[in-house]
């Protein structure tokens, strides 16, 4: 068990929509035990295959508010007009409890925020798509969308593109297996890391004496 108010290990993938951060961190969870994938809420409708508690909590407007109005929340962002996706706290602590890291799929202001509450015990990882018009092509080839919100993904993935460099590693996803193999060498030197932080702004955390 992990001491009151400590926490454990966060390894965040962030990326414009359409980079491969889905595939790389799906591919992460099948090839390393004590990894745990953070199931966001998002008030988007699920796609076909996404299986609720599984790819997200898909909840209506109404309960995503009612959860950010009980402080459920580590961070939630409006990623495009009317959908909101945050972090819960539970599915954190769930995870932790447990022993693992937990690897985050999320879009650059969460993960800023997250990166920011847990300044301790968490890497953020940048992946970049090759060119700015392989990003848009890998869009819609994955044929999730339809135009509207095609167009919207488009338009922000490209303002996404211009944080690449505020996290700590940019991983460059053109050859799939090259940056699978990268992403796998990074979350084993990551899991062999110092592990267990406290968050920035939790004002109940104090240091065991002597610490
Ligand atoms: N801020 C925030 N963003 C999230 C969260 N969960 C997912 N996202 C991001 O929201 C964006 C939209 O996700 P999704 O609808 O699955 O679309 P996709 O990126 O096109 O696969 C992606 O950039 C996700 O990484 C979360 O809990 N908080
Ligand atoms: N290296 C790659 N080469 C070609 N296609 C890729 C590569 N990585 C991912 N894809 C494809 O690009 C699309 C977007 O990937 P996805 O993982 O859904 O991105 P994100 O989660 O960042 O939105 C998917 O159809 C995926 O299969």
């Amino acid at each position: 068990m992990l001491p009151e108010q400590a926490h454990g290990k966060l390894l965040i993938f962030t990326a414009p929509s359409g980079a491969g951060k889905t595939t790389i961190v799906r591919h992460l969870l099948q090839s390393f035990d004590g990894l745990a994938f953070s199931v966001s809420a998002t008030t988007r409708p699920a796609r076909p295959g996404e299986v609720h508690g599984r790819d997200y909590y898909f909840l209506s407007k109404e309960e995503f508010m009612g959860r950010v109005a009980a402080g459920d929340f580590v961070e939630y962002e409006e990623v495009y007009p009317g959908r909101l996706y945050g972090t819960l706290h539970s599915e954190l602590h769930r995870n932790w409890a447990r022993g693992n890291a937990v690897v985050f799929d999320i879009e650059v202001k969460g993960a800023t925020n997250i990166k920011a509450h847990y300044p301790e015990g968490s890497l953020a990882v940048f992946v970049a798509p090759p060119s700015r018009e392989i990003l848009f092509q890998r869009l819609r080839d994955r044929s999730t969308e339809d135009a509207d919100s095609l167009r919207v993904r488009i338009a922000r993935a490209g303002e996404e593109l211009g944080y690449r460099d505020r996290f700590d590693r940019v991983l460059v996803n053109d050859d799939l297996p090259t940056a699978l193999a990268e992403a796998e060498r990074i979350t084993r030197e990551f899991l062999a890391s110092q592990s267990v932080g406290h968050p920035r702004s939790d004002p109940g955390y104090h240091p065991p004496a002597g610490a």
